[in-house]
């Protein structure tokens, strides 16, 4: 998408900010459902004659624009949705698949067709026809059509990189690909729903704000309406286009314009960032996140754990290691295995009649029974020493030492048993990616604290943790290990982020407040997960995190400023409002207006100009850097607060100069 991305004409949002004048939308937004009120009922005075026909029409045209402009800042954010939605549609159009029917045989059909469960193949050359994983084989990929990014991506049957995205071009091989989604309900069709708007629910944060601005609006509506009253009194007749006029300087116009802009901005800022979020929700509690988790394969390292070395025990031969490791590993699809197999180096095939044990993330074990009894096993050692045990056998002390030596260098040993005798073990070699040490030094900085959660064996874990600069580790975790982990922290009143791509990743992804899942994950994760990160980058929570800080920060200092601003309005405008009949209300008038008519229409008209002016910021947000919360909000208020203060003095004072010396006010 950030290639595909395209600016946006503004006509569309122009037409859109006239029929967003129907009630049912502008009753919406309560706060400029009241300046549109006050358009209505200012036009309505000067009609009957309650203002002077040039006055009133000009209050009447200024309300009129500033409504118009808060829709237009609402459909500038929408229409930018729509660009990037229609990008993501145009790569899954008309497309057709090749569908395997029970028989083998192949059948061409629409893509539209496919249903969850729906076998289909993929050769060089053709498009990914729908949602799914791999069943055999392995294929490099290019994602550019939904990610933007044309480096080719290795996708493989059995492993934890095995999902694909309708709408992608497989460049070379061939696979057999399980249909996971329903025809228009891919997650990308439910994202282009998101982006579109038209299944955008308000954030929690985004409805107390809403809250809040309607009270105030209320109260201000109270005050305003005992005006004329209060000026009974003292003998005072208040013009009806008058009050309007003040009240609607009075309320958070500004904000009360730019909310609805700002929500619909923070989801597509995500998805520039090649971030699928499920809601905006989801994107606003990133910027709170406290504690991240990560697994370690394939997150912090690259996840290609390659077999580099086989270290026979005492005793026992290297060609006997060498064998029963390559039994062990024969039917083991994951990387681990299949690597095993290419170090061992042998011409070997499985025996007839041999059952291969699956690895799994419980068992943490893999191997094959042979026919005979013969019961050969790899895993990690904790694992295969009460395998070995159970069956009668002892683990060496010299075995212990050598799993330790291994696993000091940050390789996992995996311990080889035939039987119940212990022969040896084999090293595999992770590398840890590049730069991520410089990623988590950032999110220290932001106040986050990481946590690398794995199934690896303690030395192991305690290397790589220090190599790539995380705060605490976890070894040998199982997945509800890592649940648990979870709602521990959660119970302290933490909000947790948790990164991951395997199927044993999802019952955590789904329990954490957060769950960023990589589009290379299995489909269990990626539905399990809150977002999706199309470049399958466990780095890219640092962006999420940034974008969801910034959203935050930005209508901070939008309200801020649209609360200070509101006071100036105020000063300008009440003098005006009692100018003629107590001339000691000219004290107020510390901007020296030229008249009061003159004073109000420039508080209007910078009441209305200040929205559009201010589009770009809502929907870009504020200036970010790595910094406390505190830092932030004091360096806001000071920027937004006292800017918000003092631009209304300026601005009002310049637009009143202009004014009088046009028209002579
Ligand atoms: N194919 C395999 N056969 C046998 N044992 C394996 C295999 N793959 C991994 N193991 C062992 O099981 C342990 C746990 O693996 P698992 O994939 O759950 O965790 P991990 O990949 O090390 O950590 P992470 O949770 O960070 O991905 C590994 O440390 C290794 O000792
Ligand atoms: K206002
Ligand atoms: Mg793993």
């Amino acid at each position: 998408m950030r290639n595909a991305h395209s600016q946006e004409s503004l006509r569309p949002a122009l037409i859109a900010a006239f029929t967003k004048l129907a009630p049912q939308h502008m009753l919406r937004n309560p706060v400029m459902a009241v300046v549109w009120a006050g358009t209505l009922l200012a036009a309505a005075a000067t009609l009957a004659g309650l203002a002077a026909p040039g006055f009133g029409m000009a209050v009447t045209a200024i309300l009129l624009i500033t409504v118009l402009f808060g829709n237009f800042a609402e459909a500038v954010a929408e229409s930018r949705g729509r660009g990037q939605a229609a990008s993501l549609r145009r790569a899954r159009q008309d497309l057709m698949a090749r569908r395997i029917d029970a028989a083998g045989g192949e059948a061409r059909v629409p893509a539209a067709e496919l249903r969850p469960g729906d076998q289909v193949l993929v050769e060089a050359g053709e498009l990914v026809p729908a949602d799914g994983e791999i069943e055999q084989g392995l294929a490099s990929i290019n994602e550019a059509a939904v990610t933007g990014e044309s480096a080719p991506v290795l996708r493989e049957a059995g492993t934890d990189r095995s999902g694909v995205i309708g709408g992608t071009l497989v460049l070379s091989d061939r696979i057999v690909v399980r249909v996971t989604a329903e025809p228009g309900h891919s997650f990308l069709d439910r994202m282009i729903a998101l982006v579109e708007g038209s299944s955008r629910q308000k954030t929690p944060n985004e409805i107390a704000l809403g809250l809040l601005l309607m009270v105030m609006t209320l109260t201000f509506a109270i005050v305003v309406a005992t005006l004329p009253f209060i000026g009974g009194f003292v003998g005072v007749e208040v013009n009806p286009v008058l009050l309007v006029a003040l009240l609607v300087c009075l309320i958070p116009t500004t904000i009360g314009g730019l909310l609805p802009a700002n929500g619909i901005a923070g989801m597509n800022r995500a998805l520039q960032a090649n971030v699928l979020a499920k809601s905006g929700k989801a994107v606003e509690v990133a910027g709170d996140i406290d504690v991240l988790l990560l697994d370690k394969t394939g997150t912090i390292t690259h996840g290609d754990r390659q077999a580099t070395a086989f270290h026979a025990l005492p005793g026992v031969g290297l060609p006997q290691l060498r064998e029963a490791a390559l039994l062990a590993s024969l039917a083991d699809p994951t990387p681990e295995g299949k690597s095993v197999v290419k170090l061992a180096g042998l011409a070997l095939e499985a025996p007839a009649g041999a059952q291969f044990v699956p690895f799994s993330a419980q068992t943490r074990m893999s191997g094959v029974d042979l026919p005979g009894g013969r019961v050969i096993r790899k895993g990690a050692l904790a694992a295969m020493a009460a395998h070995v045990r159970a069956l009668g056998g002892q683990v060496p002390v010299a075995l212990e030492q050598r799993v330790a030596d291994i696993a000091r260098t940050g390789a996992t040993p995996l311990v080889v048993s035939d039987g119940r005798q212990l022969l040896g073990v084999i090293a595999l070699s992770d590398v840890v990616k590049h730069g991520i040490r410089e990623r988590f030094a950032q999110l220290r900085a932001m106040g986050i604290k990481t946590v690398m959660i794995t199934g690896d064996n303690p030395l192991t874990a305690a290397h790589i943790a220090a190599e790539a600069g995380v705060d605490d580790y976890i070894a040998e975790a199982r997945p509800e290990d890592k649940l648990a982990r979870i709602r521990a922290e959660q119970a302290e009143g933490r909000l947790v982020a948790m990164v991951g791509d395997g199927t044993n990743d999802a019952p955590a992804l789904a329990q954490a407040d957060i769950g960023l899942a990589m589009n290379s994950g299995t489909q269990a994760a990626k539905e399990a997960g809150n977002m999706v990160d199309l470049d399958s980058d466990p780095a890219k929570l640092l962006a999420v995190v940034e974008i969801g800080k910034q959203q935050l920060i930005t209508r901070g200092a939008l309200t801020t400023f649209s609360l200070a601003n509101d006071v100036s309005k105020y000063f300008a405008i009440l003098p005006a409002l009692f100018a003629v009949a107590i001339p000691q209300m000219a004290a107020l008038n510390v901007m020296q207006l030229s008249s009061p008519s003159s004073a109000v229409l420039s508080a209007l008209v910078f009441n209305a100009v200040i929205i559009p002016l201010l589009i770009p910021l809502a929907l870009r947000g504020v200036r970010f850097r790595a910094a406390g919360a505190t830092a932030l909000l004091r360096r806001n208020m000071l920027v937004y607060g006292l800017g918000g203060l003092l631009l209304p003095f300026i601005a009002i004072k310049l637009i009143d100069l202009l004014l009088s010396t046009l028209f002579h006010l």
